[in-house]
């Protein structure tokens, strides 16, 4: 980890809020916090004032700041900034194309918008019918991939339903056969087209359900590959295939997976809602981009966000981030985020290969509001530990005739963010229980389980209404954050060796299941090998 940063990490540790120190004292003492602790920017809101931090310790979270204008132009400029795989990092680029950019000796920005305008025509082919299946107008895609080939079109697809005027769009990514068989099944092959969306075009679980499909189109259609399409940084792979290079959408390296919604891997999602849409939606993330890029540290957004979250984990100890959108369309958004926030930060040492100091990333999780709500936020009220929320809402829906509906789903939000830091106190619960009748030791048996401590802190980010636009600048505000608490730890959020061993064990285990001696296996995973076999029959 940075060592310049050492004094500032000691200073935060002595910060960390005491016992009885009330977040919502810090409203009495400032009148002026709920205006000071948000940024507002291009029709977004973000409100962190009822978290713990006040002027001194935003001050010093600041401070942990100091490399990041370096480190940020650095991957704008496409620096090899993901020095474990000596790549660049550009996904930037993807939603920027006119801007200029060399990296290794090539201007990248025309090859940028080329791919966007054949996804573009290809998309509009599809939708339009001039591309058709052998049985006529393409009814049904389905994107097969996994991981960042996967979440990110998935959720977009998802939260922008009311764009989606395409053919219906289908996403298989578990290499169980569940997922694939009951895709396809209610699917006919003749109006079908298949994208295989794979960054290496060797992840298993994807070129098994890709090859299971081509199996499916085969019994029925005599072209079945005319009837796919690829997206990957590896396009001699996809020739195999007999996909026609006319439906290969290449990208560079410099895209990482988890990164990668913004070009070839989006097409799935721009064929559901349009090339201009899909534009909008790269307009919204580049507009995130340059509000990261120029506005002042103290009121960027990802910024903020970044530090609150080293607050609440790095320096609280705050172990889980629950993300909480009063939005049923984002219902995806938390899985995408664990895969962004997880696979990226998730590390144990810094660049420099030392072992790290502080935590790595905390553990991401959440659901839509207000379903959480009647499930696991009597934990987050009452449990013992403390998550910190971020909601997000729109204070628009897409239901005009239902606005009651979203009323109701924003007085709930707002009233959840409010509960969790006022609480109830004893005095409260007693006078509930006393008006109900109660009185002596019962009373206060009873008040103690309806104490709320309160005092939980809590973001929320505010958005006009949930269009392409917005969403893309949701995305890359969670990326840019993701970045800015990678450059404060001092870790590559570029790379991904954690998900190496259990890939290459799985390859060995394989041969157990079929009743072979593979050697090097613990006595457990041994065991239950033979159960599986003896199970099967
Ligand atoms: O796009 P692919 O090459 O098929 O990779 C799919 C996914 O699998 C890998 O294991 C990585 O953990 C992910 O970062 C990646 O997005």
């Amino acid at each position: 980890m940075p060592n310049n940063l050492d004094p500032i990490w000691t200073r935060l540790d002595t910060l960390r809020p005491a016992e009885g120190r009330r977040i919502s004292d810090l409203f009495d003492a400032d009148p002026d916090r709920a205006s000071g602790f948000r940024i507002a920017a291009d029709g977004m809101v973000f409100d962190y004032s009822k978290t713990s931090i006040d002027a001194e310790r935003r001050a010093a979270l600041l401070e942990l700041a100091a490399d990041l204008p370096e480190r940020r132009a650095a991957m704008f400029d496409g620096d090899r900034i993901n020095e474990t795989e000596d790549r660049a990092v550009l996904h930037t680029a993807l939603r920027n194309p006119d801007r200029k950019l060399v990296v290794d000796g090539e201007e990248i920005s025309a090859d940028v918008s080329a791919t966007l305008d054949r996804m573009a025509g290809f998309a509009d082919a599809v939708r339009d019918g001039s591309f058709a299946g052998q049985g006529g107008r393409i009814t049904d895609v389905v994107n097969i991939g996994i991981g960042g080939s996967d979440l990110g079109p998935a959720m977009a697809t998802l939260a922008l339903s009311p764009f989606h005027d395409g053919p219906r769009t289908h996403f298989v990514s578990n290499v169980d056969g569940a997922d694939i068989a009951e895709t396809l099944g209610g699917l006919d092959p003749a109006t079908t087209l298949v994208i295989v969306a794979s960054k290496t075009f060797t992840t298993i679980e994807t070129m098994t359900n890709a090859e299971t499909a081509m199996a499916w189109m085969k019994q029925s259609i005599r072209e079945p590959s005319a009837q796919f399409a690829a997206l990957c940084s590896a396009e001699d792979k996809t020739a195999e295939w007999g996909i026609d290079p006319s439906r290969v959408f290449g990208f560079a390296d410099w895209v990482g997976g988890r990164y990668s919604m913004w070009g070839p891997i989006g097409l799935s999602l721009m064929i559901a809602i349009g090339p201009q849409h899909f534009r909008d939606f790269l307009r919204g993330a580049a507009a995130m981009d340059a509000h990261f890029r120029d506005a002042p540290l103290a009121e960027n957004m990802p910024v903020l966000l970044a530090l609150v979250g080293i607050w609440h984990h790095q320096i609280c100890g705050y172990p889980t981030r629950a993300v909480l959108p009063y939005d049923n369309r984002l219902a995806r958004l938390p899985a995408y985020l664990q895969q962004l926030e997880m696979e990226s930060n998730g590390k144990r040492v810094a660049m420099d290969g030392t072992a790290l100091t502080r935590p790595s990333g905390p553990v991401v999780w959440g659901e839509p509001g207000t379903n959480g709500q009647h499930a696991f936020y009597q934990l987050i009220h009452q449990g013992t530990q403390i998550v910190p929320c971020e909601f997000i809402a729109a204070a628009r829906g897409h239901e005009p005739e239902l606005d009651h509906h979203h009323r109701l789903l924003l007085a709930n939000c707002l009233a959840q963010s409010e509960a969790l830091m006022r609480g109830r106190d004893l005095d409260t619960a007693r006078d509930l229980m006393r008006k109900k009748g109660l009185e002596g030791e019962e009373l206060e048996r009873q008040a103690s389980h309806r104490v709320f401590p309160g005092n939980r802190p809590s973001t929320t980010l505010l958005i006009e209404q949930l269009t392409p636009y917005t969403l893309g600048q949701i995305v890359a505000l969670y990326e840019h954050r993701v970045f800015v608490e990678g450059v404060i730890l001092g870790i590559n959020s570029f790379d991904q060796w954690g998900v190496e061993l259990g890939k290459e064990l799985a390859l060995k285990v394989a041969p157990l299941l079929d009743g072979e001696d593979a050697p090097g296996h613990d006595a457990s995973t041994l065991a239950l090998a033979r159960d599986i076999l003896a199970m099967r029959g």
